[in-house]
């Protein structure tokens, strides 16, 4: 979160470009449908914050059958998980690991100009059950992001703590920013 007040900057930018546009051709300048698939940046940085911090780090599933797994790090390991038990992804670890997003503590929204390999982004998770809240939540943010941005100048209030996780990523200590809404 902490990163994304930083990247507000470039944000502006791209979100102001497009309303200087509408404003040229004589549109009205509200937010449509068809501006939300013209903000390449905002979305990336939407992808990146999801990776780095997604509220949901894991999820539930059950063996319905004995799985035979090889081990990641000793590939001549294998572990057997057998049916009938609970299984907690942690998509986290994915998120975070360094031979799937080199550096991946950076804050880095220019990572995804590439698009990822399959089962390597999953904050909404994979599958039958993965979320169908995935491109509701997505406009969301950027309908949200998109007002903070060009309707009110932020900075962070206090001294950026990081992240804590209880389980659900949240930042350390609030976060309190500061708003001042733009004449
Ligand atoms: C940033 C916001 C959100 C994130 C990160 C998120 C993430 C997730 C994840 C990881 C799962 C579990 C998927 C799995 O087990 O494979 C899930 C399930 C689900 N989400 Fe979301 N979600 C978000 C927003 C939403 C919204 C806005 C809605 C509805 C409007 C929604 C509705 C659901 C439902 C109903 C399920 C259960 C699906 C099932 O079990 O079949 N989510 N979500």
């Amino acid at each position: 979160m902490s990163d994304l007040v930083v990247s507000c900057g470039v944000l502006q930018d791209e979100q102001e470009a497009i309303m200087k546009g509408k404003e040229k051709c004589g549109e009205e300048q509200t937010l449509s449908w068809a501006d939300t698939k013209k903000m390449p940046i905002t979305s990336r940085v939407i992808q990146e914050t999801l990776r780095v911090a997604s509220i949901l780090s894991f999820t539930f599933r059950e063996a319905v059958a004995d799985v035979e797994y090889e081990g990641q790090l000793h590939h001549n390991l294998w572990y057997l998980i057998p049916k009938g038990w609970k299984v907690l992804p942690l998509f986290r670890n994915i998120h975070h690991s360094p031979e799937i997003f080199p550096d991946p503590e950076k804050f880095d929204p220019s990572r995804f100009e590439v698009v990822p390999k399959p089962n390597t982004f999953m904050p909404f998770g994979n599958g039958t059950h993965s979320c169908p809240g995935n491109e509701l939540a997505k406009l969301e943010i950027m309908v949200l992001l998109y007002h903070l941005t060009t309707k009110y100048r932020w900075s962070m209030a206090g001294t950026n703590s990081g992240i804590q996780y209880g389980p659900f990523a949240l930042p350390q200590n609030g976060l309190p920013i500061r708003l001042i809404r733009k004449s």
